[in-house]
């Protein structure tokens, strides 16, 4: 579908109003207006220690500068991209295009399982681990290759160009598809090698429609951010990378789900160390943060892997029917087809969603 047909491509209504995050009192906020927000969570702010009148208004200042930012984002992001286009000469034109070679020679041999007709959630548990709670882990890319798409991450950050930011909860990184990883990479990447094994390890959570991504770098460092508070994704699945570099900490913890605990499936947390290389999957809705980084610097490589069969019916972020908006430049995964009903890129037919 995608490439053939000009897909129109949506944001839910909240996106503008739900989810702000204040990271100094680690707390997401709904904002509608200064008196809703008072009422609902001037208590809460005062039990985590914003007591004076100018701290309140601090935190009033930031989240409508967050919410103006999210209103002119689209464009914003529209401007960023041709400036890119016209200005940006990348550093390593060679990871912009998917290669075999990139990719661990033990996630070829996954997804070549995963693509066998006779394939089952234990026989892809033969080539990656699973850390409980549909969590699982294997190694994805060459050192070499994370090697040089750090590199050309630096060259990035150190280009004149501006740079979107992933999101509210991520100050440092990038968005990748404004540069240009999405077409020849990200796209291949998840449609040829992530939707075999996503579709077997979340059928019901969409992974075997997904027809979208949003991907993105994340750095922590010394001088910046060293952890990530608890949240969960805008996505059906997600795909955690780690590219390196040297560090110590930092560990991605994932909390249980509220089914698996009134299930008592679990109780337990998962914390999973990062390996340059290695990747981590996960259910977006999973609560999750990272740990704080001890020493050296981390970047990762983050896909919110999307389904719009799912999404459709169900905003992850606000949980409710999505009001979809068109808004330029934005695309938060969800579809309309010419016809109303809900159309997604490849799958369709092979969705093996409930
Ligand atoms: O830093 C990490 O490993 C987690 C990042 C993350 O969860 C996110 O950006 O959504
Ligand atoms: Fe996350």
């Amino acid at each position: 579908m995608e490439g053939l047909l000009k897909t129109q491509t949506f944001v839910c209504s909240c996106f503008f109003t739900h989810n702000f995050y204040i990271k100094r009192y680690n707390l997401h906020v709904v904002f509608y207006d200064r008196n809703q927000f008072q009422e609902n969570y001037m208590k809460i702010l005062r039990n985590k220690g914003c007591v004076t009148e100018k701290q309140f208004q601090e935190v009033l200042t930031e989240i409508e500068n967050e919410a103006s930012r999210r209103r002119n984002l689209g464009e914003a992001s529209l401007s960023r991209r041709r400036e890119i286009k016209e200005k940006y000469v990348p550093r390593h034109r060679e990871v912009y295009e998917l290669q075999d070679k990139f990719l661990h020679p033990e996630f070829l041999s996954l997804v070549a399982e995963a693509k066998t007709s006779t394939a089952t959630v234990e026989s892809l548990l033969l080539r990656m681990s699973s850390m409980g709670q549909e969590v699982y882990s294997f190694p994805l890319f060459t050192q070499q290759f994370c090697r040089l798409v750090l590199e050309e991450l630096e060259h990035i950050e150190h280009s004149a160009c501006h740079k979107g930011r992933p999101n509210t909860m991520n100050k440092h990184g990038v968005l990748l598809n404004e540069f240009g990883f999405n077409k020849g990479l990200l796209k291949p990447l998840r449609r040829q090698y992530l939707s075999p094994i996503t579709a077997l390890l979340y059928p019901v959570w969409g992974g075997g429609c997904l027809d979208s991504h949003k991907a993105f770098s994340v750095t922590y460092d010394m001088g910046h951010d060293l952890d990530l508070g608890c949240h969960y994704d805008n996505a059906e699945v997600t795909l955690n990378v780690c590219l390196g570099d040297v560090f110590t900490g930092g560990r991605l913890y994932i909390l249980p789900m509220q089914s698996d605990v009134d299930t008592a499936k679990s109780t337990n947390s998962i914390k999973c160390m990062h390996y340059p290389g290695w990747g981590v999957l996960h259910r977006g809705r999973q609560r999750h943060g990272a740990e704080k980084l001890v020493s050296g610097k981390r970047c990762n490589l983050i896909m919110w892997l999307r389904s719009s069969s799912v999404r459709n019916k169900h905003c992850p972020m606000c949980r409710g029917v999505p009001k979809l908006m068109q808004v330029p430049g934005l695309d938060d995964g969800f579809r309309i087809s010419d016809s109303g009903g809900n159309q997604s890129e490849e799958s369709v037919d092979a969705c093996r969603a409930v």
